[in-house]
């Protein structure tokens, strides 16, 4: 399927101007973008055709993979990979106006990958300051913009400072240089999204439960099977299956298309070793700027 419908409903987590937004407007900037307050609600409301689309955040170049979007598609949805966003993550420090002058504050709200990506920046400068979770990166500065009268901040993007009319008061204190976040665009069918503007590269993922028999050497069989075909890797992780200690799937991205000739022989090859294949679809990478 090519090209996006005008008509089409896309979740993401919202509000307006969370990093989420700017990945869903890269990719859909005439349609109706629909805001929801968590990732699993977002991955629900396409399972359940309430929209054409999500766009949930899969991985961050400091912090790695989001487990609550990776869990959600293993145990609890049947969705497939259209395309993915690559956008650059730049942290700041968000204030209300009325509070930037001020010497100390209350808290400093966020999403907690946001905490995360600058936990030097707050130890160094905020050590005894509360850090509070927040829904998204937006919802927290939304929230400081409507109370005035605690001095509380925020860490979000540029975009959320302008939306919410907020301060910047230290500006890029993500703690690496190099702050990237992959989102993935989901659909309860499997096709490509292809707009103008997507890398060359194609990809697919798979996430492979291994045989239940506990053999030696399993990890290196499944390796194998890319391996001697030639099928590059660009990721490989595992993740608890949640039915005991010790057992792990693995989530692989391979650089080929599902379609592909190797392809087809590598996953009848993993079905011959025992292994359970979920295949999330082929797609194209879009980088924002
Ligand atoms: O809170 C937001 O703004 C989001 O879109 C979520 C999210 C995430 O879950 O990783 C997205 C990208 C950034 O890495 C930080 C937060």
């Amino acid at each position: 399927m090519a090209g996006e419908n005008l008509k089409d409903r896309i979740s993401y987590l919202g509000p307006e101007a969370s990093f989420t937004h700017l990945a869903a407007v890269r990719i859909f900037p005439e349609s109706t973008l629909v805001p929801f307050a968590t990732i699993p609600e977002c991955i629900e409301a396409v399972a359940e055709g309430r929209v054409d689309y999500a766009v949930v955040p899969i991985e961050n170049a400091l912090e790695g993979s989001v487990s609550l979007t990776v869990d959600y598609l293993f145990h609890e949805a049947q969705l497939y990979v259209t395309a993915e966003v690559l956008s650059p993550i730049g942290q700041h420090f968000l204030v209300h106006p009325e509070n930037a002058e001020a010497e100390s504050f209350e808290a400093i709200y966020s999403h907690p990958q946001a905490l995360a990506q600058s936990h030097k920046f707050l130890f160094y400068t905020y050590r005894n300051t509360p850090l509070e979770q927040y829904s998204s990166t937006s919802a927290a500065a939304k929230m400081v913009s409507e109370l005035p009268e605690r001095p509380i901040a925020a860490i979000g993007n540029e975009f959320a400072a302008h939306k919410y009319g907020l301060t910047i008061l230290h500006r890029d204190i993500h703690d690496f240089h190099f702050n990237h976040t992959r989102f993935f665009v989901l659909s309860k069918t499997n096709h490509k999204l292809e707009i103008a503007g997507h890398e060359n590269e194609i990809k697919t993922t798979l996430m492979i439960s291994p045989p239940k028999d506990d053999r030696s050497g399993v990890l290196h069989q499944i390796l194998s099977v890319f391996a001697w075909r030639q099928l590059n890797l660009s990721k490989i992780e595992s993740r608890p299956l949640k039915t005991g200690l010790g057992d792990y799937f693995f989530i692989v991205d391979v650089l080929e298309d599902e379609n592909a000739t190797m392809m087809r022989g590598a996953l009848e090859e993993l079905a011959a070793i025992g292994c359970e294949v979920k295949t999330l679809g082929s797609y194209y990478m879009y980088k924002n700027s």
